[in-house]
């Protein structure tokens, strides 16, 4: 799946389009305050359940930033070229739900209908697209949003094959609704973000019946 043979850390240059960290200055009760934030894009998600063959639809990929982090806490030297050996790749591959960011002038709905057929390859109309809710990530140093949506799939809407756009290496994979629930139950063993878990656990409240 992944074809990473290199790795090695840089200087954040100031024109990121992805982030910009700076410092807000407030005054709390007299006092003067200061927080240090990263401004980054708000996102959409979606829980994709495919009807035909009762499956939860997700990602899997390759985070850098999920990489960094555990190749730093487990003791590996993260300033220079990070050994391929020891920290093989795989440990950065997450499993997620269908996701994006909000980064041109369209709305949240047609972002993720354009998230799930790049991602997933499934062509749904954005009517199907059913809101469930909204929740800021990251509070303590970005707040951004993420809306999160819920859509039904058959295998007759899948008109592609997925993995995302020629810069990203994603893998669609499908769990049964009990795999999904022994996911959400496993503690350390793989990776994931809350959003995920939190879309299985919706998943399972409102959509299987006597869960
Ligand atoms: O430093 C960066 C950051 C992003 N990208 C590219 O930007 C795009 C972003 O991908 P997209 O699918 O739009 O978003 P995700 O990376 O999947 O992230 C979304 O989904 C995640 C899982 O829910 C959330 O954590 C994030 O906040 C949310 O933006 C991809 O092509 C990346 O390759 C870069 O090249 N460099």
């Amino acid at each position: 799946m992944v074809k990473i043979n290199k790795i090695w850390v840089g200087p954040m240059p100031a024109d990121s389009a992805y982030i910009k960290p700076f410092r807000l200055h407030y005054t709390q009760n007299g006092k003067e305050k200061s927080w240090d934030i990263v401004k980054v894009h708000d996102s959409v998600s979606t829980i994709i359940f495919n009807t035909t063959r009762n499956k939860l639809v997700f990602v899997k990929q390759f985070r850098p930033a999920v990489y960094h982090n555990i190749v730093r806490s487990s003791g590996g030297d993260v300033d220079r070229n990070i050994d391929l050996d020891k920290f093989p790749i795989t440990i950065g591959i997450t499993i997620e739900m269908c996701a994006g960011i909000v980064d041109k002038s369209k709305s949240s709905r047609e972002i993720a209908r354009e998230e799930i057929l790049e991602e997933c390859g499934y062509d749904v109309p954005t009517e199907r697209l059913e809101e469930v809710f909204s929740y800021r990530s990251d509070v303590g140093t970005q707040g951004c949003k993420q809306i999160m949506y819920y859509c039904e799939v058959t295998d007759s809407q899948k008109t592609a094959l997925g993995g995302g756009t020629e810069d990203e290496l994603i893998d669609v994979v499908e769990y049964s609704v009990d795999e999904a629930r022994e996911m959400v139950y496993q503690k350390h063993s793989i990776n994931r973000p809350p959003s995920c878990l939190l879309g299985i656990l919706w998943f399972l409240m409102n959509k299987i019946p006597n869960n």
